[in-house]
């Protein structure tokens, strides 16, 4: 005989569990129906004994009330913009720039291949294992705080997935809304007589951006992660593939198109197979995105952040050391 906070923790854990397996794996255990149906079941046990409250349960994704306003985040490490490349040739100039910088290296460079979704970028921070905070990309290094509507995203976990999670985690990915969601989305706003949006990525910036939780929950809004920020208390891995498939492992969604590609030539080969696809993915994409997999080599490699590309300070020779 189970007490109540028994069945209660019971029953979090199993919708944890089946929605891991259904918006993370894709690989459902049980019918829509019967999730609903547990999902009810522990609303109502919870509602019966409050004194059980958890604000990190899986029913509870929807804020009370509307916000007044949006307060701000600053990012603890900037999000920064990609380079763009638009030729194979200007995609190769970016890799002989590496191997300039890298001097060059026994075997090909390996490159983390991903699409490029058509969202908007965001910052989901774990503290010990529960989502605390949630901020848009903003500027790069300040963002709004759009904790309670990331909250309402059905595949973003309010929970890790891990017995022992990292004190703090900060999760990046783009939020985007799959077409037929769109499509759906647009009919019933033209039914209601209301706006309608001209895209996905606009019809995501918009729910993201709503005041009022309960509208943003409506909406079919997804995360796919790309990456992470800060990381403390946990020994990351150290290559860009290996995190992302650790994120995986404790129910963060990543897009399944994601592959490891060694040498230019392949990676050229995932580009022009991802604008194959890019018709029937059933989401929008604007292009890939081409990463350096060894975190060393990113590290080595660095950002040009501060600098502008269109200056440049033409130095005179270093004089020499005046000696006295
Ligand atoms: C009514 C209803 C309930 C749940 C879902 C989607 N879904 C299904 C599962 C599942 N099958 O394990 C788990 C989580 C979840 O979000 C839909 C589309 C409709």
């Amino acid at each position: 005989e189970q007490t109540f906070a028994q069945q209660i923790e019971q029953l979090r854990q199993t919708l944890r569990y089946h929605e891991y397996q259904y918006h993370v794996l894709d690989e459902p255990k049980i019918p829509d129906a019967e999730y609903d149906r547990l999902f009810h079941q522990l609303k109502a046990l919870e509602q019966a004994h409050p004194e059980f409250a958890d604000s990190h349960s899986p029913t509870q994704r929807v804020g009370a009330k509307p916000l007044a306003g949006f307060a701000q985040v600053t990012h603890e490490i900037p999000m920064l913009s990609l380079d763009n490349a638009f030729s194979d040739e200007e995609f190769n100039a970016f890799v002989k720039r590496i191997q300039d910088r890298l001097g060059v290296l026994p075997e090909p460079l390996t490159f983390c291949c991903e699409p490029k979704l058509d969202g908007l970028a965001v910052s989901i921070l774990y503290e010990n294992g529960v989502l605390t905070q949630a901020a848009t990309r903003g500027d790069g290094t300040t963002g709004e705080d759009i904790t309670a509507n990331i909250r309402t995203i059905r595949n973003i976990p309010l929970q890790l997935l891990t017995d022992n999670p990292p004190a703090r985690l900060e999760v990046r990915g783009e939020v985007f809304m799959p077409q037929a969601g769109f499509e759906k989305l647009n009919e019933m706003a033209l039914a209601k007589g209301e706006k309608t949006f001209a895209n996905p990525r606009n019809a995501a910036a918009g729910s993201l951006r709503q005041l009022d939780p309960k509208i943003t929950r409506q909406r079919p809004l997804m995360l796919n992660a790309y990456g992470i920020g800060v990381a403390e208390g946990v020994l990351l891995p150290d290559t860009h593939f290996a995190r992302l498939q650790w994120l995986k492992s404790i129910g963060i969604p990543v897009n399944k198109e994601i592959e490891l590609c060694n040498g230019v030539e392949n990676v050229l080969k995932f580009y022009r197979t991802m604008a194959e696809k890019r018709p029937h993915l059933g989401y929008d994409i604007d292009g890939t995105v081409l990463k350096i997999n060894d975190i060393a080599l990113q590290e080595q490699l660095g950002f040009i952040s501060k600098a502008p590309r269109w200056a440049i300070a033409y130095k005179f020779p270093a004089q020499e050391e005046l000696t006295v």
